[in-house]
């Protein structure tokens, strides 16, 4: 990555993209999909050890990576005073010295992502700050509850002030071949949001094949998703490079054919500030600097915010003692 480019995309202003309406199923589009598994393995596996960003302008990506995080709590302990302690986490991310430090103004998160139970806490708690919340819906995370139930419980967060909704898709659909129920299934989920956006999780661990994950991308964005995101977190496998460069250029696939821009979230597993720093390269080399935005692109991640905190503290005392030397020649 270049500096121009940072400069370029750090100071957007945040525009919102037109929501992406969906299309008929093309059941020729996604039987003819295509995934070849060893030629994607071999990029994935070049990305960890390229140099993606220069060392002087890591702390600046480090922070745009920070206001693309849907900071997460999905755990069975889950109470309100945690998610209140998230939420002012989201709201003030890195500590405001360190900052100052940088010469940076206070960012926030991109979101807040909780379950539904959660959701009426995490609105009261970001109030004013224009920070969304994310609820994990559907019978998350394996998606078998009665259909109606989990079409209602998708209407239940709405009302309860999610203005986004993480749906898991049924992954029996994937691994039977059955487009058309998927495509139903998802255009009935996104119906459901109303003027909520909707992420479509693939649970790409749980698909068999690339090739499959590259087929379900496409249905569901057909089927009118705003985000496509790789995992619950819950399964055995979450978010890799190769499940990545499936579903990104599945996206680009779509905004070829459709003009509309689908969101990307890779989510589970995600905790090292320098997995991000891949991830945001591969989305600039994939994808091009409109999706590194938070209205394109989330990290789902519960753990990765610490990392990036410990890689800037490193960073500004770093810079201290480089100063240091230099003044003392
Ligand atoms: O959607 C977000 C994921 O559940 C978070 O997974 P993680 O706890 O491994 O970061």
């Amino acid at each position: 990555m270049e500096t121009q480019s940072l400069e370029r995309t750090a100071h957007l202003p945040q525009v919102t993209e037109p929501r992406n309406p969906g299309m008929d199923l093309d059941l020729d589009w996604v039987r003819t999909a295509q995934a070849n598994t060893s030629a994607i393995e071999r990029r994935a596996a070049t990305l960890p050890g390229r140099r993606s960003v220069k060392k002087d302008y890591q702390a600046a990506w480090l922070l745009k990576a920070i206001t693309m995080i849907d900071l997460t709590t999905l755990s069975g302990d889950d109470t309100e005073g945690r998610v209140r302690r998230l939420c002012a986490k989201a709201r003030q991310p890195v500590a405001p010295a360190l900052l100052d430090a940088m010469g940076m103004p206070q960012i926030t998160t991109g979101a807040v992502c909780v379950y539904h139970d959660m959701v009426a806490t995490a609105v009261e708690a970001l109030k004013g700050s224009g920070i969304p919340v994310a609820a994990v819906s559907t019978g998350f995370p394996a998606g078998l509850s009665p259909f109606h139930l989990r079409v209602a419980e998708i209407g239940e967060s709405v009302n309860a002030g999610a203005a986004e909704i993480d749906i898991v898709i049924s992954r029996r659909h994937v691994l039977t071949g059955n487009w058309q129920a998927l495509y139903d299934e998802m255009k009935a989920f996104r119906a459901a949001c109303g003027h909520a956006h909707v992420k479509a999780i693939l649970a790409t661990g749980e698909l068999g094949s690339l090739r499959n994950v590259a087929r379900a991308a496409l249905v569901c964005m057909m089927g009118g998703a705003d985000f496509i995101k790789t995992s619950t977190g819950k399964e055995s496998v979450n978010a890799t490079l190769p499940v990545s460069l499936v579903m990104i250029r599945a996206i680009r696939d779509y905004y070829d054919r459709t003009g509309y821009r689908v969101g990307y979230k890779p989510a589970g597993g995600i905790s090292k500030a320098k997995d991000a720093l891949v991830y945001l390269s591969l989305i600039k080399d994939e994808l091009g600097d409109r999706w590194l935005q938070p209205d394109l692109f989330r990290f789902g991640a519960s753990s990765l915010l610490g990392d990036i905190e410990r890689q800037l503290e490193h960073h500004v005392t770093g810079a201290y003692s480089a100063g240091y030397r230099h003044a003392m020649g």
